[in-house]
């Protein structure tokens, strides 16, 4: 009897209410929690398949009724904090040695041993639980004997065990297993025994690493300290590392001779594709170099030199392969000589380290490898070797952050091979992810609106609401609120690349800007492609939860009806991956995400309750129903910047200092403009970034005589100056053109560069073919439009949503369909002319579109908006029953000429 076969009755027990009265229930109950015990199924999988809601919430409650942070659950079902487990273990060690022998070096418990004795006599290796994740992790012997005999699975940490063992009752994303290691623990000055592997969840101690060469027939096995075998001079090496540990504060250390248990294969496997990650997570990484002495030297002239250098230089740890990832991997790299002195660190050893390894600074200094090509960080090993010629390609694994099963035997052409084709997979997988890097979409908003101020964004830092988000670990959701232009979009920027260059190298920071005018940025769906995306560039091996996915479906995973499903559950998965450090999410405008927005709420709001690795920042305008959900959320911070007045007003006194300035400079305003422009802008500013911005981008095309009286022009309130600029727009000799450009702007797509938007409508020739006047023509649109580079964006979210709200009948006379349809229909004549067969001059068929280079001038250059956008217009336009209208549509129309003739171009 097997806990599947039980699982059916488990499930009528609990499902069936209607047709089983409550004592026949408890019957068959006993019935089979009996049969369950007769088949030596664990306590804890009988409670998961007989109730695992009931079973989690008990539990919950007795660790909330406890105050217990990392409860443990032992096989009884008895609770247990984390530290009472670490004591009863070291209890339990403490005895050990004890009892043991004399001056020899203390054994570790076996790590077979059951860490918990269930009431069947089924051993469960371990078992975690997060009450607020609702996430446990648990594996029986069986299981892990049967994971373990298989290839490491790519969803490591996973539940792979219940996956494997085909538990279909066991929703996977709840169960949480983890590939860890065992340390060894100091005992007292020259003992040291090994701990337990540590599994799950369950939060390894900080500890020190030793990085070595190997000398064969030295080494301490694992083995050998099972087995208790005599003295080995491999032991010096090992004490070493204990000793300096202890000089360091650290209890724990990991030495990889004796730590890892090489006569298993599988737990081999799992050791080398998680190395790279053991390296890089430990606090001190020690480099102990037997050939190289510190004593110095008196040269002939009688200055003293230091003999280590060109033994330094010289010394073979460098010519090996592993330490490769030993070099890079940690933070801290200390350098020991033969008498296990310390003679340096990575970093003031660099200019001798990138001598010899050919490895660039910046790569020591802790830059992610992700940003040198694969052909430099294949160079590394170049030179390197190993004793197992496979090693050569499988040492590289971490440095691609990449996993693959270890066949030894297969030679290092094909090891190279394999794991070229997974870097390949993985770069494939991530450019389709792709659809934009949102840290050019910052680089960008920052850009277009001239630039971020420190001045103005800093006193976040020492908000309040801020800390509390920032220190508080309970504290997973920090919402910051504000009317339009109030500078949460800057602020945004400013919080992420304060966070960029203050959280701990191995915690993750992704961010997500919204633009309702992009449409590559404005839905649900994109806002967790975007994430993902730099969640995955940063630890590229997140990208198995993607693969998994994408492998059978190809791009189309990310773009069809399904796409926020799957992104969704993939996103999930990685917010419980044990191998993601602390994550921060940044995502700004909620208000601007234009499709998607309450089950993108939701989602976040889901996220931040259960995982307590990641740190979310959303904001959005004071809009109702963001508010309504968002204050459902539990674990959250409301910022509201209407709150915050003095912060705001300080910023923005700064922000006007900083504008008045570069505007005097740039006019050449005399001192008295200058004070009339700064009084201006600080007595009607009313904390408003936003307007102090625009009415400085009116006074820069002002002519500085004029500046001064033309004050008065901009009165105090944003809608109040987009009026008057509104009103400025249509007292011009240029009304007509100005309007038809501002309605096309405000309805296309995405934003569309100057040439295309002489595709869009009729303008008058020395205008359309003139970029100069054409520029110029944008220019006299008030300040509601700015290009940048060749593209026109709105100035401000909030200029096109008055222009919609407040100036609707001025912009769109016969409504919004007419302009629809004068898009579409002039983009049926552009294309109609200018498209022709084989523009790129390709002469053969079966190109992919990023394998083409755009030729120059790009004959696509004014019609590219036109080729794609061409039929939402004509769906948008919506036409009316009449006859006349639907003339385009009728056979032998425009349309249908169109597809006929030149739509395959
Ligand atoms: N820290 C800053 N540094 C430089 N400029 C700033 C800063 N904060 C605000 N601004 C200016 O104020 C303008 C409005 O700021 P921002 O776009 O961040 O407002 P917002 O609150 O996000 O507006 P909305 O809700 O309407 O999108 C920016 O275009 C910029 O010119």
């Amino acid at each position: 009897m097997t806990s599947e076969a039980l699982a059916p009755l488990y499930n009528l027990i609990n499902q069936d209410t209607h047709t089983l009265d409550e004592r026949s229930k408890q019957r068959l109950q006993r019935r089979v929690q009996k049969l369950a015990r007769a088949a030596r199924i664990s306590f804890a999988e009988r409670a998961l398949l007989q109730d695992q809601n009931r079973f989690l919430s008990e539990i919950n409650n007795e660790a909330k009724a406890r105050r217990l942070t990392r409860p443990v659950v032992l096989g009884k079902g008895k609770v247990m904090s984390f530290e009472e487990l670490e004591e009863a273990r070291a209890k339990r060690a403490a005895k050990e040695t004890a009892t043991a022998a004399k001056g020899k070096v203390k054994r570790g418990r076996k790590t077979k041993a059951p860490v918990l004795e269930p009431d069947t006599g089924t051993t469960l290796r371990s078992e975690v639980l997060e009450p607020e994740a609702g996430v446990l992790g648990l594996e029986t012997e069986d299981r892990y004997a049967q994971r373990k005999s298989r290839p490491p699975s790519r969803l490591l940490g996973q539940a792979a065990a219940f996956e494997l063992a085909g538990d279909p009752f066991l929703p996977p994303a709840r169960l949480v297993l983890c590939e860890t290691m065992r340390l060894l623990q100091r005992r007292n000055s020259s003992e040291f025994s090994l701990t337990e592997r540590f599994v799950g969840n369950e939060p390894v101690p900080p500890y020190a690493i030793l990085s070595h060469t190997w000398k064969d027939g030295h080494e301490v096995t694992f083995k050998d300290l099972m087995d208790g075998t005599g003295p080995k001079a491999g032991y010096d090496k090992i004490r070493f590392c204990g000793q300096q540990a202890k000089r360091d504060s650290l209890r724990y250390f990991w030495v990889d001779t004796c730590c890892i248990d090489k006569s298993n294969a599988a737990e081999l496997q799992d050791a080398i594709n998680s190395m790279f990650r053991w390296y890089q997570n430990a606090a001190k990484c020690y480099v102990y170099l037997p050939d190289v002495s510190i004593a110095t030297q008196t040269t002939s002239d009688g200055a003293l030199e230091y003999a280590w250098e060109p033994a330094f230089r010289q010394s073979k740890w460098f010519t090996r392969g592993w330490t490769l990832q030993e070099l890079l991997a940690p933070t801290s790299v200390e350098f020991f000589s033969q008498d296990q002195k310390k003679f340096g660190d990575k970093h003031s050893l660099k200019q001798h380290i990138c001598a010899v390894t050919g490895i660039p600074d910046a790569a020591l200094e802790g830059a992610p490898l992700s940003q040198f090509s694969n052909k430099e960080r294949f160079s590394w090993i170049q030179y390197r070797k190993t004793k197992e010629e496979e090693d050569k390609a499988y040492s590289l694994l971490g440095i691609f952050d990449v996993e693959m099963p270890l066949r030894y035997g297969e030679g290092y052409a094909s090891a190279c091979k394999r794991l070229e084709d997974e870097i390949n997979k993985l770069n494939e997988c991530v450019r389709d992810l792709r659809l934009t890097d949102p840290r050019d979409d910052k680089r960008r908003i920052e850009d277009a609106k001239g630039g971020l101020l420190k001045d103005s964004y800093r006193w976040i830092l020492y908000n309040s609401d801020f800390r509390q988000w920032r220190t508080n670990p309970q504290s997973r959701l920090l919402w910051i609120k504000g009317d339009p232009g109030k500078g949460k979009t800057m602020l945004l920027c400013g919080i992420a690349n304060e966070l960029e260059t203050s959280i701990a190298k191995t915690d993750h920071l992704s961010y997500f800007f919204c633009q309702a005018t992009d449409s590559r940025i404005n839905n649900a769906t994109l806002v967790l492609r975007g994430l993902l995306y730099l969640l995955v560039d940063k630890q590229p091996s997140l990208i198995s939860h993607i693969q998994k996915k994408y492998d059978p479906a190809g791009k189309s995973l990310f773009e069809d009806a399904n796409a926020w499903v799957a992104l969704s559950q993939i996103f999930t998965n990685i917010l419980q991956d044990p191998r993601l450090t602390k994550t921060y999410l940044v995502v700004d405008a909620l208000d601007e995400c234009i499709a998607g927005l309450p089950k993108l709420l939701e989602f976040i709001i889901q996220q931040s309750c259960i995982s307590h690795r990641a740190k979310w920042i959303v904001s959005s305008r004071n809009w109702p129903d963001i508010e309504e959900r968002l204050d459902r959320a539990g674990h959250k911070v409301r910022l509201c910047l209407e709150l915050n007045t003095d912060s705001i007003s300080t910023a923005v006194s700064k922000f006007i200092q900083h504008k008045t300035l570069q505007l005097a400079h740039k006019k050449e305003y005399n001192r008295e403009t200058q004070n009339a422009v700064f009084d201006h802008l600080s007595s009607n500013a009313n904390n408003t970034f936003l307007w102090v911005a625009l009415v400085c981008q009116n006074l820069e095309a002002t002519p500085r005589w004029e500046a001064s009286r033309s004050l008065a022009k901009f009165p105090p309130g944003l809608d109040s100056l987009y009026e008057r600029m509104m009103e400025q727009i249509c007292k011009s000799d240029n009304a007509d053109l100005c309007k038809r450009i501002l309605a096309s702007v405000a309805i296309v797509l995405r934003p569309i560069t100057l040439k295309e938007l002489t595709s869009l409508f009729e303008m008058p020739e020395d205008v359309s073919d003139d970029p100069k006047s054409l520029r110029e023509m944008v220019g006299l649109c008030g300040s509601f439009l700015t290009i940048e580079g060749d593209t026109v964006y709105f100035v401000h979210q909030s200029a096109k949503d008055f222009l919609f709200a407040k100036a609707l009948n001025k912009i769109f006379p016969f409504g919004t369909e007419e302009v629809h349809y004068e898009i579409f229909s002039r983009s049926l004549q552009v294309m109609s002319k200018t498209l022709q067969r084989d523009m790129y001059r390709l002469s053969a068929l079966g190109y992919l579109a990023e394998q083409i280079e755009p030729l120059d001038p790009d004959p696509l250059a004014a019609s590219r908006y036109s080729c794609i956008y061409w039929i939402d217009h004509l769906c948008d336009w919506n036409p009316s029953p009449s006859a006349e209208d639907k003339v385009d549509l009728q056979d032998r129309g425009a349309v249908n000429s169109f597809l006929r003739q030149r739509y395959l171009y």
